[in-house]
């Protein structure tokens, strides 16, 4: 076991165990009194045999047998009411660092959600986490419980007898070592097996989200096939690191049988030579069976440090990945429609391979922009950098003046809105989808706002209202209604600059048509980005930016590029009605 580790490790109980600290000093006292109940308990059996041997049956032995049972159960109590404050303070251990966990995935930016599946992520913060259970319930207390009463029955067993007590707390010394030793391997075999557990439900987790679109292309088979090579790393890791415990745990049983018979046969030893009464002799045997009690539990909380520690060093890991993303000082554009502007901004998802180089360009408070462009132009990635998913690799991107960097990031992203075409839903009632959970939101507001976007119709057949559960719920959406929620939640957030990003594109000519007003609507007094294939779309759009391999083409008012028959603008949009007259 390295130190570092180990610290780790410390550092983590007094985290997490120091709010609760009553509540842990009332388990270790408990603990403590079952220590003292079990030290005690044979030396009444003890002195029961003696006093039979030496007066017959007494009234002293109704006492003595009285007092045996009321200590068991003394001893009882103390047991269960130790194991609910075992239990009580692990859960609410691990569910803060649950807590703390999530908390920290959730600001990680987007590589890092990239690079881990989903399912691995759940893993990572339920697996490992209740993987440490045991050890910020137990490992505290009962560590230092089962030392403690290991050495209370050695300091017994050494009162009755030095020699007695030397050899068997030697016999302890030397098969704890022992154990000791044999698992070292453990720790990293654990984490070879975690990990492998993580990919397995990170795999199964793509698998399930992916069911639509696999099983009518026939990738079932490949499902198969690669949940069985998972979980065939899975079992064998596990196998490997669960034997690295399971071997010196059957060798220590044998070891523990030995501990006892050395007991037995030093005890008879001393009845022999007339240094024991056959009280005594019992008083031997007891301890030293009983000494292997302890010296097991030993062996199982050394075992669970090892499974903790590699578990701590995975959550080590996730917490040291820190996000790129810097919050700013705090500075924040007055409220009311944004400016935008990108200065001299380069960027790419990797380095060497950039999609924008020394972009510029600036949109002014109010305006509409429509972006255009071919398949992966940039359009895409320039909402990405306005949200500060990414930040650009060289120059800035400011609202109102002000760098993104420099803002507070919930803040920053208060101010924008974002409708893409894959709309996700929770598994929730309609209010609570519309709001994000924010129950300030009137009823009557949200009605409006189905009224405007032309969904009040859809809502009126909903069974139990804004109760109504969706998602994966009670009621089903089709995508352009799901599209038309997420316009619902635009309007209701109340964005300074919202960006379509395809918004509309699955939505019927109608419904399209309808939703022209929302638009109109929710543009107003506002700055707004419409990214769109269809160039039909952007009728209502101040302004036309044309993008081609990451570099602006065109960049101008839409009424201009129109009324210009050679912009490229104009060009692309006299190809699309003929493409459409074709069609017709
Ligand atoms: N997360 C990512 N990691 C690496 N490269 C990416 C990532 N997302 C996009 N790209 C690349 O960046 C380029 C621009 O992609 P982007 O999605 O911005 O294009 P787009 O114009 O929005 O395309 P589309 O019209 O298909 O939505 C593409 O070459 C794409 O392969």
């Amino acid at each position: 076991m390295t130190s570092q580790p180990f610290k780790r490790s410390l550092a983590l109980l007094a985290r997490y165990l120091q709010p609760q600290w009553l509540k842990t000093l009332l388990m270790a006292l408990m603990l403590l009194l079952s220590i003292a109940l079990q030290l005690y308990n044979p030396r009444i059996l003890s002195s029961f045999i003696d006093a039979t041997a030496t007066h017959g049956i007494s009234t002293d032995l109704i006492w003595l047998a009285l007092l045996f049972i009321c200590m068991t159960i003394i001893t009882k109590l103390a047991t269960v009411v130790s194991n609910y404050l075992c239990e009580n303070v692990s859960w609410t251990a691990t569910n803060l660092m649950r807590n703390d966990l999530l908390s920290h995935l959730l600001t990680l930016d987007q590589q890092f959600h990239k690079e881990h599946t989903s399912g691995e992520l759940l893993e990572r913060i339920d697996g490992d986490v209740n993987v440490l259970a045991n050890f910020f319930s137990q490992f505290i207390v009962l560590l230092p419980f089962h030392a403690l009463l290991l050495i209370g029955m050695l300091i017994s067993l050494t009162i009755i007898n030095w020699l007695l007590g030397c050899v068997l707390g030697l016999y302890c010394v030397a098969v704890v070592g022992f154990l000791v030793w044999m698992r070292r391997p453990a720790p990293n075999r654990w984490r070879i097996a975690d990990q492998a557990r993580a990919d397995l439900f990170g795999f199964l987790g793509e698998a399930f989200s992916a069911l639509e679109d696999v099983r009518p292309n026939g990738g079932t088979p490949y499902i198969w096939q690669h949940f069985y090579q998972h979980f065939q790393r899975w079992y064998t890791t596990t196998c490997k690191a669960g034997w690295s415990g399971g071997s010196p745990w059957i060798i220590s049983q044998h070891l523990f049988r030995l501990g006892g018979i050395v007991g037995l046969v030093l005890g008879a030893y001393l009845w022999t030579r007339g240094l024991a009464t056959p009280g005594t002799v019992y008083l031997i045997f007891s301890y030293s069976s009983l000494l292997m009690q302890p010296l097991e539990q030993l062996q199982w909380q050394i075992q669970d440090l090892q499974q903790a520690q590699a578990s701590i060093q995975r959550i080590d890991q996730l917490l040291l990945h820190s996000s790129s993303l810097k919050n700013g000082t705090g500075k924040m554009p007055a409220s009311g429609p944004l400016e935008l502007s990108f200065e001299h901004v380069t960027f790419g998802y990797t380095p060497e391979r950039p999609i924008f180089k020394d972009l510029s360009l600036t949109l002014p408070a109010g305006h509409v922009l429509g972006l255009v462009g071919r398949t992966g132009s940039g359009k895409t990635t320039m909402a990405r950098l306005l949200f500060r998913m990414y930040d650009p690799q060289e120059g800035a991107i400011k609202l109102n003046g002000v760098a993104l960097t420099e803002m507070h990031l919930p803040d920053l992203r208060r101010r924008l809105g974002l409708i893409t075409q894959d709309v996700q839903l929770f598994n929730a009632s309609v209010r609570d989808n519309l709001t994000f959970f924010n129950t300030a939101i009137q009823d009557e507001t949200i009605l409006q706002a189905f009224q405007k976007v032309g969904l009040y119709d859809w809502y009126s057949t909903l069974p139990r209202g804004l109760e109504t559960k969706i998602g994966n719920g009670e009621y089903g959406l089709s995508a352009g209604e799901a599209q038309l929620l997420a316009f619902v939640r635009s309007l209701l957030a109340q964005p300074d600059l919202i960006i379509l990003d395809e918004a509309s594109s699955r939505l019927d000519p109608l419904s399209e048509q309808r939703l022209e007003q929302a638009i109109e609507q929710l543009f107003t007094g506002r700055t707004g980005i419409i990214i769109a294939h269809r160039l039909a779309t952007l009728e209502h759009v101040s302004d036309i930016l044309v993008l081609e391999d990451g570099n602006i083409i065109e960049f101008g008012s839409r009424a201009e590029l129109m009324a210009s028959p050679n912009s490229h603008f104009a060009r692309l949009l006299q190809l699309e009605l003929e493409a459409g007259a074709m069609l017709v």
